[in-house]
């Protein structure tokens, strides 16, 4: 049995959705203490416990200490099958966050992964459904990923009401050494419930910013009326991404600026990947078992990612620092 201490390093929800997918993997039974350790509330928000439940049902695990609030788990996997299923997250609880716990896992099943997911897609502190599909997913498809992912409704904060569906096909990974890519920067911006000014505010000024800098842009806009109410715009190039959400006093214009800024500076960076996909990227990298990249810094969720990683599979992550970038790859 591994053990993990899920107060290592960033202490957070991610510690968890690694330990709990690349066990499965490994098909070895883990138990997780000092869940969230890190946080202003520890232990698990119904989120996690719904991406603990989601991955328990694929790899038809057992699991002991699933409630909420709960500081340690027991999760023991046996057989990762092909599952068509109905998640629903509850109110804006982050379906990508759900969907990063599941893909590891999912991608060596032996049948299709087929799920309805009912959440949040663009919320705080996690990738958005564009991010996912446009940034990680296009990297990982480089590796041999092999997944097909829908946003039939966007749900923001608090409301929720979100659908996305999704479908993971097995495969088999390959290291990639990943490359700096330039590429035109494509994007959506997104309002609902809304004037329509408001998405094509947020879009205009990301467009002005990044022309000024000068780069080539495509923004889609995107103005609905949904179950909840929100904005936000999400901008990628190649295996860089940027996300901004709206708030309430927040002008339209310093939503795109924010984006446009993050994207510009990832870019200019030199970095081949931004520093988010960076941590995601890691637990596919060990189950290829090879691989490289470069990035802006060495985050707490990467080091911690391949913390968790290593202590599930039998490989060993080479980092370094040199001309302001960080280097990652599996010797
Ligand atoms: N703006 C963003 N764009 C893309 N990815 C993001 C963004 N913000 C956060 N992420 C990703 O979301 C994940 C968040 O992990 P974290 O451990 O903080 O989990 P959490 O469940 O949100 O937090 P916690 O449960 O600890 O409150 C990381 O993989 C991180 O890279």
């Amino acid at each position: 049995m591994i053990k993990i201490d899920g107060s290592y390093g960033e202490g957070g929800g991610q510690i968890l959705r690694t330990s709990v997918s690349l066990s499965a993997v490994a098909g070895e039974e883990v138990t997780i203490k000092n869940i969230r350790k890190n946080r202003p509330h520890p232990g698990l928000k119904p989120q996690h416990m719904r991406s603990i439940e989601t991955a328990a049902l694929i790899c038809e695990a057992e699991v002991e200490g699933l409630y909420p609030g709960s500081t340690e788990i027991r999760f023991s996997p046996l057989e990762i099958r092909g599952t068509d299923a109905t998640i629903d997250i509850g109110t804006a609880g982050s379906i990508p966050l759900l969907i990063q716990c599941i893909m590891p896992l999912a991608s060596v099943s032996s049948g299709s992964i087929k799920l309805s997911i009912m959440g949040g897609t663009d919320v705080a502190w996690s990738p958005s459904v564009d991010y996912l599909e446009n940034v990680t997913l296009g990297a990982l498809s480089h590796m041999g990923y092999r997944a097909k992912l829908e946003t039939i409704a966007r749900g923001y904060y608090p409301k929720g009401g979100g659908i996305v569906e999704l479908t993971i096909e097995p495969a088999s990974l390959t290291g990639y050494d990943f490359l700096r890519r330039d590429e035109h920067i494509y994007g959506i911006s997104h309002a609902s419930n809304l004037p329509e000014h408001v998405a094509k505010r947020q879009a205009g000024s990301a467009e002005e910013i990044l022309r000024e800098k000068g780069f080539d842009c495509k923004i889609l806009v995107d103005s609905s009326k949904y179950l909840s109410t929100g904005s936000g715009i999400n901008l990628w190039s190649g295996f860089i991404g940027s996300v901004a959400l709206g708030e309430r006093g927040l002008p339209a214009e310093k939503v795109g600026s924010r984006a446009a800024e993050e994207i510009a500076a990832s870019l200019l960076s030199g970095a081949a990947v931004d520093s988010h996909l960076a941590d995601q990227l890691i637990p596919f990298m060990g189950i290829a078992g090879s691989g490289s990249f470069t990035t802006t810094e060495l985050t707490g969720h990467l080091r911690t990612n391949i913390w968790v990683t290593e202590q599930f599979l039998d490989v060993k992550f080479d980092l370094k620092e040199a001309d302001g970038l960080a280097s990652v790859c599996i010797r």
